[in-house]
């Protein structure tokens, strides 16, 4: 929590006057009760109204001028805790999106989702709190305190008993009852997760007509939230009715004292008065403490997790800087085969150059010395092997292949054998756990992040599009890009009758996820957006699984018949999606079962076969 009070150091000024101006404040009411002495002793005693007029006036003007000064410093703390809480919002916000896919799987959209919203908030309040109490309760206290020994040393030794003994009563409560909080806290987070699921996947739940087992479990999680406030609601109200047994129990000592002096003439009736005024003053004074207490724990733990999302380093900086580390030094993985033993380049030691091309033994030295006389492969897996944060084994083992510029590679497998994974890894969404990815000749670890992914145009499983309009959507790919280069990605990727069917056509309105447009015209657009830029590498990860065979098959031959021939990966389960790819890998639970074209598979490769019997012969 300590870090995050740097983002407080523009709002210096205001975090020094909101205190300043509520201590005034706190000044203005410990006058009062002298003011109601004087009106007790001086203008009832004399029964002089003009006098008691006066302290009237008197009275109403410490109430303005504290009135004045509790705004000010309401409007100094606000100003403070809600540039802080923009600041931490905004610095949160920049620090996730540089995030590797790894990080965001690690803590989840939703945990971010609370960091940056509910956590903040929290925090911002308890920012707010601080800097208008933090001062001003123990002020009072303390200030009541010295204004009773001023009057009458005597009867304030009973404010010395009363005092530390309500201070033991309150802090005692709060001692049980803040870790308890805390359990409040965690459950209200769980409560804000099963909703949060629940609203986003609120199409799911009426598809599947899991509306009851849904409800029941909201309940649940409701019900152990509430019995948790229950709890701690019955220990703090324990703390008012012994407080007031403590208070009143010391007024009623101050009285009778009083009383007593009052009889012997050293004590006036007005000074009793404002004995009394100051005791209910740190009562009220130590309760607002003990709930602004409760108020600084949930922040500090809220402001401890915010900061612990702030620590977490990207795996992926964006200056791609990954290999560094190997040079002149041990090797890192990326320089490793499979087996662990040291690729061998084609010239010079690991590191010598980043522009030098991997090369290998035996019939993969052969291969890159014959590719190497058509040109560096455009893109280039050398032993890969992936295993995901936590997940117990590989995903992908021993991929190796290459690819020429221009080629059309089809990859089909059966789910979860790796496809998305493997063209993840292109892009560096995700980076490998041994072996290498080239892109021309060159690991992908050592291009800047920026300039790797605008030479690489994915097109994910899930299409998404963004709230605004469709020209804003494809602009994505290329922020400059003119009208007609627009239009030209629309025509490729099939989507130009989608602008055109709307109305305001490229300035016709996306609603949240693109919710007003098919999940084919999704698709569509999404292929457009990556087209826009005119990527080296197109990646298509099943996206035209929504596509009717027709429009699937135009697509393809516009993407073979682009200007500048990308290289283009397809993924997809349908053999007829991938059977014209120059080259087809076949995957099997993250393994290679086989390469080559769609008649070379259909001899060698079962798996491939198998694919393709289902989905052709028996039809
Ligand atoms: N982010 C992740 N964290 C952990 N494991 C993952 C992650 N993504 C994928 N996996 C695992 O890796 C394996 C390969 O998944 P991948 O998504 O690459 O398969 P796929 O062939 O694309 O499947 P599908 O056709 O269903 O999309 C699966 O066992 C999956 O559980």
């Amino acid at each position: 929590m300590k870090k995050l009070l740097v983002y407080l150091k523009d709002y210096k000024k205001e975090s020094i006057l909101a205190p300043l101006f509520k201590m005034l404040e706190a000044s203005f009411e410990l006058i009062v009760p002298l003011v109601v002495t004087a009106m007790i002793d001086v203008g009832i005693a004399d029964k002089n109204s003009g006098y008691i007029l006066k302290m009237c006036l008197v009275m109403v003007a410490l109430g303005l001028i504290g009135l004045l000064c509790s705004v000010t410093a309401q409007y100094f703390a606000a100003k403070a805790a809600a540039g802080f809480g923009t600041r931490v919002r905004h610095q949160l916000f920049a620090h996730i999106q540089s995030f590797s896919f790894t990080e965001i799987d690690q803590e989840g959209t939703a945990t971010l989702i609370t960091r940056m919203t509910s956590d903040i908030n929290q925090v911002q309040s308890g920012v707010n709190m601080v800097l208008r109490l933090f001062l001003r309760s123990p002020f009072i206290v303390f200030g009541a305190m010295v204004m009773a020994f001023t009057i009458d040393w005597k009867a304030a030794l009973i404010f010395a008993v009363a005092i530390p003994l309500l201070s033991l009563v309150v802090f005692g409560v709060m001692a049980v009852s803040i870790p308890l909080y805390r359990k409040v806290q965690e459950r209200l987070d769980k409560v804000l997760g099963i909703t949060r699921e629940n609203l986003t996947g609120a199409r799911v739940i009426r598809a599947f007509h899991k509306e009851e087992e849904e409800k029941a479990r909201f309940e649940e999680g409701l019900e152990s939230l509430t019995s948790m406030q229950n709890h701690v609601g019955k220990i703090s109200a324990f703390m008012n009715p012994v407080t007031y047994v403590i208070i009143n129990g010391a007024t009623i000592l101050l009285l009778y004292t009083g009383a007593v002096q009052v009889d012997a003439g050293s004590l006036t009736q007005g000074e009793v008065v404002a004995l009394v005024n100051y005791m209910s003053q740190i009562l009220v004074e130590l309760i607002k403490l003990a709930n602004l207490i409760v108020t600084i724990t949930k922040a500090v733990a809220c402001g401890n997790r915010v900061e612990s999302i702030l620590e977490i380093q990207s795996s992926m900086p964006a200056d791609g800087n990954q290999l560094e580390h190997s040079v002149g030094g041990t090797l890192s993985s990326d320089f490793r085969t499979a087996d662990g033993s040291p690729l061998e380049y084609s010239g010079g030691e690991v590191g010598d150059s980043t522009e030098q091309s991997i090369g290998e033994t035996g019939n993969r030295t052969e291969q890159l010395e014959t590719e190497n006389q058509t040109g560096t492969p455009a893109v280039e897996f050398a032993h890969v092997g992936l295993t995901y944060q936590g997940a117990g084994g590989e995903s992908l083992s021993d991929i190796d292949f290459s690819v020429k510029k221009g080629e059309t590679i089809g990859i089909i497998g059966g789910t979860g054998s790796g496809k998305t994974s493997l063209v993840h890894l292109i892009p560096r969404f995700y980076d490998v756990t041994s072996g290498a990815v080239l892109l021309n000749g060159r690991n992908v670890r050592e291009y800047p992040l920026e300039e790797l992914r605008q030479k690489v145009g994915i097109v994910m499983q899930r299409a998404v599009l963004f709230k605004g309009t469709i020209r804003e959507n494809l602009c994505w790919g290329k922020a400059d890009a003119s009208e007609e280069e627009l239009y030209e990605a629309l025509e490729i990727a099939q989507a130009k009758e989608v602008v055109e069917g709307k109305e305001g056509s490229l300035n016709a309105p996306v609603e949240q996820g693109g919710k007003n447009f098919s999940g084919g015209q999704r698709q569509r657009l999404t292929i457009a957006r990556a087209l826009v830029r005119k990527p080296e590498i197109l990646i298509l990860d099943d996206s035209a699984s929504a596509l009717d065979y027709a429009t699937d098959a135009k697509l393809r031959k516009s993407i073979r018949e682009m200007e500048g021939s990308p290289t283009v990966f397809i993924v997809s389960q349908r053999t007829s999606s991938i059977q014209h790819a120059d080259k087809i890998i076949v995957l099997e639970d993250g393994e290679v079962a086989g390469i080559g074209t769609h008649q070379q598979l259909l001899e060698s490769c079962g798996v491939y076969r198998e694919i393709y019997e289902s989905q052709y012969k028996k039809q």
